[in-house]
């Protein structure tokens, strides 16, 4: 099966470039001027558009059990959703429940991941710690190519990872090659402020931020960097909201320690104005931990990913619709964390990073494909527009324009963060393994065509 893609600007991490792309059998076979199409196969004209690197979203939630539930979205309509957006690959999270084995849990995520139509990788959450876990890691790197382990620092009595944990875990990385990842934020200080803050009587989403203050999410990202770097080890710290954060990072970037950050999109464009909603329903739907943050951090993340501090954009993709939500309707801390937006992130980072002048176009591809796919040994088969890589591209329109709402939306949820917002830039066509799966407002997913993706 062959596909021609003629007449594009090709964009990568250092420059742009006029030139054609043959994709050939799921690969791309070839990128230059004037390349012949091959008996029989397909054309499709990027005349105006941009041809890049699928996008490559590092962090996401499909069908995640937790708190009580199980996010809305499974593998196959989030990955599909990410078509729409652009988006060609997830890497998800494998969380076993304290006490479980780590093979266990990894075998249950990629049978449920086994219907999504984009390709996928896995991060594994270590919960707990014994020598059997030891053991496990080793397998799952060794065997099954996973090339990072996540560590969440909150959510306690269910599956934080305390400093023994850490230690434990971060030294067995390390002898593995493997990346510790962190969720960063200080659990014990959320457990109590959300107990003080419900024995106040604030029980709704207007507290949910006042139990995650910044600098409950700095002190856990400078304690798991100041491990790490005890340790030796390279750190990957998850969804930076807060400056504290950022901070800590640049301060040991700049000391020369290999510390990446990633940013969600959500937290780039929206702030903690919307648990001041009235309507619970809204307020809730925005609960997610970290929470939305002032302003003056949002500015504070656009600098960290303009000056390198901050290496990758994410959405958290973690979706709740509104029943779901309600389990908190009298306790905010009952409210399942997580919000959407695997559709729009490249949308939202093209206009507000992109149109703006904060990121150039190459920029746009490594902090939404590229780097991810280098950080995680998924590079070059993803994130890369050249011959032998995986052929998951998409053909950007940099003037196209699109209103999301949840009532277009292909998520399955029913709520988007970013209701109502036109933004210039958008996904006019996604190719996944050699194949058109979003043509121009046609989505086209195959259920169960992804697969497992690592490293080559
Ligand atoms: N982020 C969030 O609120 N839910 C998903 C789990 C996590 O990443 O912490
Ligand atoms: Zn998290
Ligand atoms: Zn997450």
């Amino acid at each position: 099966m062959s596909l021609l893609i003629r007449g594009g600007t090709v964009v990568d991490t250092t420059h742009s470039y006029r030139a054609d792309v043959l994709c050939v059998d799921g690969k791309i076979a070839a990128v230059g001027p004037d390349l012949e199409a091959p008996p029989g196969a397909e054309v499709v004209d990027a005349g105006g558009l941009l041809v890049m690197p699928g996008g490559i979203d590092p962090h996401t939630h499909m069908e995640l059990p937790f708190m009580g539930t199980v996010a809305s979205d499974d593998f196959y309509t989030g990955t599909a959703a990410g078509f729409a957006g652009g988006t060609t690959s997830i890497i998800d999270f494998v969380i076993p429940n304290p006490q479980q084995s780590l093979l266990e849990a990894f075998r249950a995520w990629r049978g449920w991941a086994e219907k999504a139509a984009g390709d996928y990788a896995f991060h594994v959450a270590v919960t707990w710690w014994s020598e059997s876990v030891r053991e496990e890691m080793g397998i799952l790197a060794r065997e099954h190519g996973v090339a990072s382990f996540k560590h969440f620092m909150a959510y306690k009595n269910a599956i934080m990872a305390d400093d023994e944990v850490l230690v434990n875990s971060f030294r067995r990385a390390l002898e593995l090659g493997a990346l510790p990842t962190v969720h960063a934020e200080n659990g014990e200080l959320v457990f109590q402020l959300q107990r003080e803050l419900l024995a106040a009587g604030i029980t709704g989403p207007e507290a949910h931020p006042l139990s995650r203050p910044p600098a409950v999410e700095g002190e856990a990202a400078n304690r798991a960097i100041r491990i790490a770097e005890v340790i030796g080890v390279p750190l990957y710290i998850v969804h930076n909201s807060a400056k504290q954060a950022l901070e800590a990072i640049a301060r040991a970037r700049g000391e020369g320690q290999r510390v990446f950050g990633e940013v969600l999109a959500g937290h780039l464009v929206i702030d903690d104005s919307v648990y001041q909603d009235s309507d619970f329903t809204r307020a809730a739907a925005h609960v997610m931990s970290p929470p939305f943050r002032a302003k003056e951090h949002q500015d504070a993340l656009w600098k960290g990913l303009q000056a390198g501090h901050l290496h990758t954009t994410a959405t958290d993709h973690c979706t709740f619709c509104a029943p779901q939500k309600a389990a908190g309707k009298d306790d905010f801390t009952k409210i399942p964390n997580g919000c959407g937006g695997i559709e729009d992130r490249m949308s939202i980072l093209w206009h507000y990073g992109v149109n703006t002048g904060r990121l150039t176009p190459s920029e746009f591809v490594a902090v939404t494909s590229t780097n991810a796919a280098r950080i995680f040994n998924l590079h070059p088969r993803k994130g890369a527009v050249e011959a032998g890589a995986d052929a998951d591209l998409v053909l950007w329109d940099p003037n196209g324009e699109r209103t999301i709402s949840a009532k277009t939306h292909h998520q399955n949820v029913d709520f988007n963060i970013f209701e109502g917002r036109t933004v210039r830039g958008v996904a006019r066509r996604t190719i996944a393994a050699g194949k058109v799966v979003w043509d121009d407002g046609v989505l086209r997913a195959e259920r169960g065509r992804g697969g497992i993706c690592r490293g080559r």
